[in-house]
């Protein structure tokens, strides 16, 4: 039975079959959530449990102020060279800078204005400590954020030039190395992952710095699950909290624990352009 006996019009004289309603049709699939997002309402949940408030990321544009001088991130550092940050075009300054916490630097000031994608959460970090600190009596914090940030750097299999950072700040009044062990012991284990290692490093924005790694019983390795620190005095000094109260924060990223809980080997079949780079 041809298109051309169609389009004749001889299905007409067909005898067909009565139309059974009662048949099983396929089940409608009912979409489903994306597993990044399925990990940031877990890891939510886990902050949101442990007493810490969610800042506001939505703005992924952000001044080389907040983004870096605010974080004592000198201004020849090699991370603020076009080859890792992105830098906007228009506007490509910005026109609202706090005056009074500006006059505390010396430095080239159309420098901080450039506008930029952030190159990660503690930008905003930055920004909330900061209005953290003008609060008058000094009450101590706990804030997290999960949102995107943006390095112009090489993409590859397992890098794109964007992913979301996970990110944990208390400040208080003298806070140690131990609490931030601490911290991070609790944080992880509620992620399912105990006997933490840590492993010195260095980040510009605080002293002293911890890599964190833990044993991955199905990978059978140790794997790096995140960084952390203490910010330093000469980043909270200036945004005028009291001597004694320090900061500890810690990060880590949405892709990396997304693509191990979901065996995901690629991150383009999680995130990202649907071509083969
Ligand atoms: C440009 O790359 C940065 C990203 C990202 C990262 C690194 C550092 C921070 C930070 C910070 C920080 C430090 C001090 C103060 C404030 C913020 C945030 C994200 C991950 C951080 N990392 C990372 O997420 N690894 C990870 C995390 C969880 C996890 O769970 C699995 C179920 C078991 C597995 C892996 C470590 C590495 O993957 C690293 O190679 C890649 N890092």
């Amino acid at each position: 039975f041809t298109r051309e006996h169609l389009l004749r019009g001889e299905w007409k004289n067909l005898e067909f079959k009565k139309y059974n309603f009662d048949a099983n049709a396929l089940p409608p699939s009912g979409g489903h959530l994306h597993p990044l997002l399925k990990v940031r309402e877990r890891i939510r949940n886990i902050f949101i449990t442990m007493g810490f408030k969610e800042m506001q990321t939505n703005n992924y544009v952000e001044s080389s102020f907040w983004n870096f001088d605010a974080l004592f991130q000198p201004q020849q550092h090699p991370a603020r060279d076009s080859h890792d940050t992105f830098f906007l075009e228009a506007p490509s300054t910005t026109l609202s800078l706090p005056e009074s916490y500006l006059d505390k630097y010396e430095w080239k000031r159309e420098e901080a204005e450039k506008n930029v994608f952030r190159t990660h959460t503690t930008a905003v970090t930055a920004r909330v400590l900061y209005s953290l600190a003008q609060q008058r009596p000094f009450t101590p914090q706990r804030y997290f954020s999960i949102d995107r940030v943006f390095r112009n750097e090489a993409v590859d299999r397992t890098h794109l030039a964007e992913f979301h950072q996970i990110e944990g700040v208390i400040c208080d009044r003298g806070l140690t190395l131990a609490d931030l062990m601490q911290v991070l012991q609790d944080f992880f284990k509620k992620m399912g992952m105990s006997n933490l290692k840590f492993k010195a490093t260095c980040n510009p924005y605080t002293e002293p710095s911890m890599e964190i790694y833990s044993y991955h019983e199905g990978l059978k390795k140790w794997v790096e699950i995140g960084n952390s620190g203490m910010f330093r005095p000469e980043m909270l000094r200036p945004m005028g909290f009291p001597e004694d109260v320090t900061a500890i924060a810690w990060g880590l990223s949405l892709e990396r624990p997304t693509m191990i809980l979901y065996g995901i080997d690629n991150i383009r079949d999680l995130f990202g352009p649907k071509v083969d780079l």
